[in-house]
């Protein structure tokens, strides 16, 4: 049954949400706070970089499905549901920062439509869902915790084909409400208490997290031993309790979403007496790794003994968390960048996601393909799977490259196509 919605927040999460739920057949109404944000969306204009979101955008507000405004008031008092989909980045002690939630929860308790229910779609920690609830203080108005497990890259995709939906609720009708919102994704429902559901999201990120370092640890010993990581996981991938997803290796994990969620667990930990050793060893693991890259291309591009990279100029290929985003929020590329730069590397770099006015570019200059960022340098460092750095014309950036050499941070491109083109190629746990 259509239901009137209003999600709060305009961001991947958010305007992912809203979108997909107008499509889904039900009124939404996005809030965000950010008024010129508004305004661009409510033209349809879309800056997330999404496959498809711009489309359903388009669609929900030609169809008059779907609206944005800034003023929350007058939308929260006619919804059936409203989604919290807000930030919780991570504040000074590691511990999500609550105070976007904090202030929007205080802003529409009151307005709330009386047996509206309150769905938190942001990652918060174990018992913010009854904090909301006791905030609002209304015996009316239900809260359900609803996290949201999508990727950034193909969050449309993922809404829309979830492998699974977590509904955490203190009734079970209430529970009920927020599946019937989803019904027409056929998807599977775990159905659970608020603590629960809140848990299922950070300890599913803490499991891809541990298991991505775990990976890269292996990519070490390979390096020690003389194996190579690419047949490891190969061998390892087929045994479906192993897995496909979360194998490939890289300067190690990021985005806004693994860092800061595996500090939020470990503080959460700490504030009831329970040292989360193993988790904490996967979020030291992948630290060591961003410098292990580091270390990696001074050793190969580096001049002297020393290996010193002072005055050598490098191209990179991709500063984004990963390909298909535009997002640099803790980017285990622009952490190896800044590293190369600290030691006095001057960097070229050339990313497909990137416009070029993003603020924490700073001292990289951005330029528009990779032949560009090649000229002149003593090496090229791949630092995002671009799917298009797998095509570039190596014997052209051989002839551009001072020294003809590729760090593949990624194991990303085919080694022997780099090597007939006569650069050098070095990977991460691979030979070579
Ligand atoms: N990005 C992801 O892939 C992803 C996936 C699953 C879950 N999450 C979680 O979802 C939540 C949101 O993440 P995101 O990546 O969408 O964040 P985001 O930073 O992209 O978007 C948040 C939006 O909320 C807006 N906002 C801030 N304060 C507001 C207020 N008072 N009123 C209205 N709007 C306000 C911001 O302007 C911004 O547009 C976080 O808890 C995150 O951990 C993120
Ligand atoms: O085989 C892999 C897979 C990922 N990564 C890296 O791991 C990080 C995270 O990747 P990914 O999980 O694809 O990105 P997110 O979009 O941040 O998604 C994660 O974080 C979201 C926010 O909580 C969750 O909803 C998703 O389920 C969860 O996968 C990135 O730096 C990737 O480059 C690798 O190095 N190798």
């Amino acid at each position: 049954m259509p239901r009137r919605v209003v999600v709060i927040g305009a961001g991947y999460v958010g305007l992912t949400t809203a979108a997909c739920l107008s499509m889904l057949g039900h009124r939404v109404v996005c809030c965000e706070v950010d008024r010129g944000k508004v305004g661009r969306l409510a033209r349809g204009e879309v800056r997330t970089r999404e496959p498809d979101l711009r489309e359903l955008v388009h669609s929900g507000l030609r169809e008059g499905t779907l609206e944005f405004t800034a003023e929350s008031g007058p939308a929260v008092s006619e919804a059936d549901a409203v989604f919290l989909c807000l930030p919780t980045p991570m504040g000074e002690d590691g511990a999500a920062d609550l105070s976007a939630l904090e202030s929007v929860v205080g802003q529409i308790g009151g307005s709330l439509r009386s047996g509206c229910v309150l769905v938190a779609k942001s990652t918060v920690p174990v018992g913010t869902s009854a904090w909301i609830a006791r905030s609002v203080a209304r015996s009316d108005v239900a809260v359900v915790s609803n996290p949201e497990f999508l990727r950034e890259g193909s969050a449309v995709h993922d809404f829309l084909y979830p492998e699974r939906i977590v509904v955490g609720a203190e009734r079970a009708e209430t529970a009920e409400e927020v599946v019937a919102l989803y019904e027409r994704l056929h998807a599977p429902v775990v159905r659970t208490d608020r603590e629960s559901a809140e848990m299922v999201k950070y300890a599913a990120n803490c499991l891809l997290a541990t298991k991505l370092s775990y990976v890269n640890a292996v990519a070490g010993l390979c390096e020690g031993a003389g194996a190579d990581v690419a047949k490891v996981t190969e061998g390892m991938r087929h045994d479906p309790r192993v897995g496909d997803a979360c194998l490939a290796v890289g300067p190690g994990w990021g985005g806004s979403c693994l860092p800061k969620d595996a500090r939020a667990l470990l503080r959460a930990g700490e504030t009831v007496g329970f040292e989360f050793a193993l988790l904490r060893a996967s979020v030291e693991a992948n630290e060591r790794q961003r410098a292990r890259m580091v270390s990696r291309v001074a050793e190969v591009c580096g001049s002297g003994p020393e290996r010193c990279l002072e005055g050598v100029r490098l191209g990179l290929l991709g500063l984004v968390f990963k390909a298909g985003t535009d997002d640099l929020r803790d980017s285990p590329a622009l952490a190896v960048a800044r590293g190369l730069s600290r030691l006095g590397a001057e960097l070229t770099a050339v990313d497909p996601g990137l416009r070029g006015d993003e603020a924490e570019l700073a001292g990289i200059t951005l330029v528009d393909n990779a032949y560009q960022a090649a000229k002149g340098t003593g090496g090229l460092v791949l630092l995002t799977e671009w799917s298009g750095f797998r095509e570039l014309d190596w014997r052209r950036l051989g002839a551009l490259l001072e020294r003809p050499v590729v760090v593949d941070t990624r194991n990303h491109l085919d080694p022997e196509v780099v090597r007939r083109a006569g650069l050098r190629w070095c990977g991460v746990g691979r030979p070579g």
